[in-house]
């Protein structure tokens, strides 16, 4: 079966043998047009991480970091089977959904003197307190709330016993390397081995650690223990929202066969053809639009805030996924229920 391809690779090799769904040239070019004139805008760099989300820590301390790896462990699978009942979490006066409703429900608990965020307490945390913790506002739960249970105590007792209870004892590990991060991650927390076959491949996405590497990274605002050097190899993060955007952005096409599946609401399986040809093709998608902008940009000699990555066109399209909601209600997200994105 070979090596075990990377995220990128991954992406790259998906791509070119993908037969339900195909990056569009012009759609590609489309987007980073849109994206040209927000270069400079608090959209595209790291600090919009804190300005953009009121939920997020303001912080850039140990706490902060412990934060992160508590949420991204349980950042996976908020879509409701029935999109019109799902589970809302009420805080500070604000309705939040999906992901955002995890968050709300970390802070809730924080607020309430519950130490979630502490590996002591969720190695040992029982399905009934995750179910308090975690509890919504209607009367339709978060999904998947005994593999959540699952994997908070799997996780914290190896966070116990591999790095005395602290994330940020993980990210030192890693000598300020991205990737280094990300293979420690998976390596060491099962949970995150986001991996699976293709055409005769193994393949990587590794959309949770990807996605933990970014936030550590933007928690700690770029600097100290979170300066990563290769940063800008980190890619998009292939989760079910992604997808969706470019689609609708025009980036990425659908078959007729496969868009009339998910019209209906038919689940994809995780690792099947249509459900890699997805994920692969968006995140190959993204790198593609990187490219593009980094073009545009040079050639327009428009200013940019920073070094424009993977990572920010992610975090901007994500959001941009959020507020466009109801424009892209025409467009099906793909149902793959697992505990991976
Ligand atoms: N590609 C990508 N996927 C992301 C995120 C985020 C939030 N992250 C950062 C963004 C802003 C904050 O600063 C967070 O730090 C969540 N997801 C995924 O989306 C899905 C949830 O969607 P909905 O049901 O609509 O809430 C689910 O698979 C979840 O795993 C991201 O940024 N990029």
């Amino acid at each position: 079966m070979g090596e075990l391809l990377t995220p990128r690779e991954t992406a790259r090799f998906v791509a070119a043998n993908s037969r339900d769904v195909r990056v569009d040239g012009a759609g590609v070019r489309g987007v980073a047009e849109l994206l040209l004139a927000r270069a400079s805008g608090p959209e595209l760099c790291v600090d919009g991480w804190k300005t953009l989300h009121e939920l997020n820590p303001r912080a850039a301390d140990e706490a902060a970091v412990n934060w992160v790896f508590l949420t991204d462990t349980l950042n996976f699978s908020f879509w409701a089977d029935d999109a019109e009942r799902k589970c809302v979490v009420g805080y500070r006066g604000t309705p939040y959904s999906g992901y955002w409703a995890l968050c709300a429900a970390v802070n809730r608990a924080l607020d309430e003197g519950i130490p979630v965020t502490s590996a002591s307490y969720y190695a040992t945390v029982t399905l009934e307190q995750v179910r308090h913790i975690l509890r919504s506002d209607t009367d339709v739960p978060m999904p998947m709330m005994e593999e959540r249970h699952r994997i908070l105590n799997e996780t914290g007792k190896i966070l116990l016993e591999k790095f005395d209870g602290s994330f940020l004892n993980c990210v030192r590990k890693s000598e300020k390397s991205a990737q280094k991060l990300m293979n420690l991650v998976v390596e060491n927390f099962p949970s995150y081995r986001d991996l699976t076959q293709f055409e005769g491949k193994r393949i990587s996405f590794y959309k949770r650690a990807q996605i933990l590497v970014a936030d550590t990274w933007s928690v700690l605002e770029g600097k100290g223990d979170g300066c990563f050097k290769d940063i800008s190899s980190i890619t998009m993060f292939a989760d079910y929202r992604l997808p969706q955007v470019l689609v609708h952005l025009g980036a990425l096409k659908y078959s007729d066969e496969l868009l009339e599946k998910l019209r209906k609401g038919e689940m994809l399986s995780y690792g099947s053809k249509e459900e890699v040809e997805i994920r692969g093709c968006s995140v190959w998608c993204v790198e593609l639009i990187r490219d593009c902008l980094l073009e545009l940009i040079g050639k327009n000699g428009e200013k940019t805030s920073g070094e424009i990555t993977s990572i920010l066109l992610d975090y901007f399209l994500w959001d941009y996924a959020r507020d466009h909601r109801e424009d892209m209600k025409e467009i099906p997200f793909h149902r793959t229920r697992c505990i991976y994105y």
